[in-house]
């Protein structure tokens, strides 16, 4: 009896399985042309939304077995837009983003201050990586959970997340399992990796979500919106702007799942993307000597830090930003999949349901019939179009979606909800960077190097090494630093 007990598990467990094994899959498409790119990304498709993606690899999701959806694996719905509005209007919409201000400017003076201490101990060479990725961490870690985090917890944290990215590979082999079952038992050691690490966020994270339950604070932390949000008990695939009356609030298991997110989605992309721009900095000393120039015309020399308030007026550093975006897109891949409602025309068909579109950012960046020389590191060509500014509005996907020319941000309905606050991040910290240092190259292994690594993310092959020189004027920085 027990075996044909086990032999009636496996059977119900492997049945629905294998019948979809043996469905036919529709082929998948990989579009590397601009103008495709923008016709199905941004203008969409002739019926329905085509805002859905393929199951994805959120850990999250795939862990629950695709009971907490977070906003990236939430299909198309009424659960997916009240996420992602509590998101984009509680927390990273610009009249709240000033809230997050001292934040900014303690993970900025933290990192300053942790270069200087390497270059001190270290004949001038610092391990810039991973200096920039922990100073991102705690910054949005301070944004998701509130201020006064003990440093050693986030310490923890940041390093258990580089473990849950280093698994993410992992977490692709389960999630487009055809047998997911078989999957899970054949690489069970992969899938314990992930589950002890899933289990360590709930560990980490419930403690935090708990303290600042019933609390009211001037400066909400992502947590507290999440905690306030009712979604739609039942999913609703139709989007509309009408209230839904039945709600629920978000469970113990998706609040993490939420927190993960935002500290992943918040930090790897931007980690990676002034990492890329440290390294071409390094890489072209005099368009580091321009971008130092062009601060030095704003910011007085006595100034405690290049302020936020004077971002909008760097043009060229922001344009240096533009360039490295195109070239080192931070998020290799967008994805879609056809649905039911969705009627999409490509090459004068219609994709069948189920056809997975996968849009490679980096090959879309580099179409000779959009750029001139696209391999080439040239940061004025963001400079070339004054006035409404067409190319920087494109260049980070405009919301018309008129004049794209890349899409690092990806495009249409589900495009990256963190892209000002990411441009944000990345020039403030950029700014000081070269403010206060004058990056050079080392020498023999810890040169720069500009090849990427394609993953989840696209981040530098050789995490980032440079010599530093204090480049301040007009006070004694040697002993401020
Ligand atoms: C340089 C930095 C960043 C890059 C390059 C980037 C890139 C992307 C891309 C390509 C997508 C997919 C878009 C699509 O499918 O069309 C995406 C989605 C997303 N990003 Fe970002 N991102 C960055 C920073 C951020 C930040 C700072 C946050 C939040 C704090 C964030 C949160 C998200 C979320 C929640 C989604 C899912 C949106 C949805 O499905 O509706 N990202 N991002």
């Amino acid at each position: 009896s027990t075996i044909r007990a086990t032999l009636a598990r496996m059977k119900s467990t492997l049945a629905p399985e294998l019948s979809s094994v043996w469905k036919p899959q529709p082929a998948s498409i990989f579009v590397t042309d601009l103008a495709t790119a923008h016709r199905l990304l941004v203008r969409g498709a002739a019926g329905g939304a085509f805002s859905n993606r393929p199951p994805s690899i959120s850990p999250s999701a795939i862990l629950s077995r695709r009971r907490y959806q977070n906003i990236t694996s939430a299909p198309y719905g009424q659960h997916w837009r009240a996420m992602r509005h509590n998101l984009t209007s509680e927390v990273l919409h610009p009249a709240r983003l000033h809230r997050y201000a001292a934040a900014r400017r303690s993970a900025m003076r933290g990192l300053v201050e942790d270069l200087a201490e390497q270059r001190r101990m270290s004949d001038a060479v610092v391990h810039a990586a991973e200096s920039i990725r922990y100073a991102m961490f705690s910054l949005v870690a301070t944004m998701c959970f509130g201020d006064g985090l003990d440093r050693g917890r986030v310490r923890a944290m940041a390093d258990a997340q580089r473990d849950l990215v280093k698994s993410l590979a992992a977490a692709r082999l389960f999630a487009h399992a055809k047998l997911p079952a078989v999957t899970r038992l054949i690489y069970r050691e992969q899938w314990k990796k992930l589950a002890s690490l899933r289990r360590q966020q709930e560990e980490t994270y419930l403690p935090l979500i708990d303290s600042r339950r019933g609390q009211s604070s001037e400066r909400p932390a992502y947590v507290d919106t999440l905690l306030d949000l009712k979604v739609p008990l039942d999913d609703d695939p139709v989007v509309t702007s009408k209230p839904r009356r039945a709600q629920r609030r978000l469970s113990e298991g998706e609040l993490v799942g939420m927190c993960s997110e935002f500290l992943g989605a918040g930090t790897e992309t931007t980690a990676s993307a002034l990492q890329w721009t440290m390294a071409n900095l390094v890489k072209r000393p005099d368009v580091q000597e321009a971008v130092r120039r062009e601060i030095r015309a704003f910011v007085a020399a006595d100034a405690d830090e290049v302020s936020e308030d004077v971002l909008g007026k760097l043009e060229y550093l922001n344009a240096v930003i533009m360039e490295v975006l195109r070239l080192h897109p931070p998020t290799s891949w967008v994805f879609r999949q056809v649905m039911e409602d969705d009627y999409v025309v490509h090459d004068g068909q219609r994709l069948p349901v189920g056809t997975k579109v996968y849009f490679p950012l980096a090959a879309i960046a580099r179409d000779g019939r959009a750029w001139d020389d696209p391999e080439e590191f040239r940061p004025q060509r963001f400079l070339t179009c004054k006035g409404e500014d067409e190319e920087l509005v494109a260049a980070v996907g405009s919301s018309d979606g008129n004049n794209v020319k890349m899409m690092p941000f990806g495009g249409g309905r589900r495009m990256c909800p963190g892209r000002g606050t990411a441009m944000l991040h990345i020039s403030y910290f950029a700014a000081n960077l070269v403010r206060e240092f004058e990056w050079r190259e080392a020498e023999g292994e810890l040169a720069v190097d500009l090849h990427p690594q394609v993953g989840f993310f696209t981040v530098m092959n050789h995490p980032l090494r440079a010599h530093l020189e204090l480049a301040r004027q007009g006070q004694d920085t040697q002993q401020r630093l």
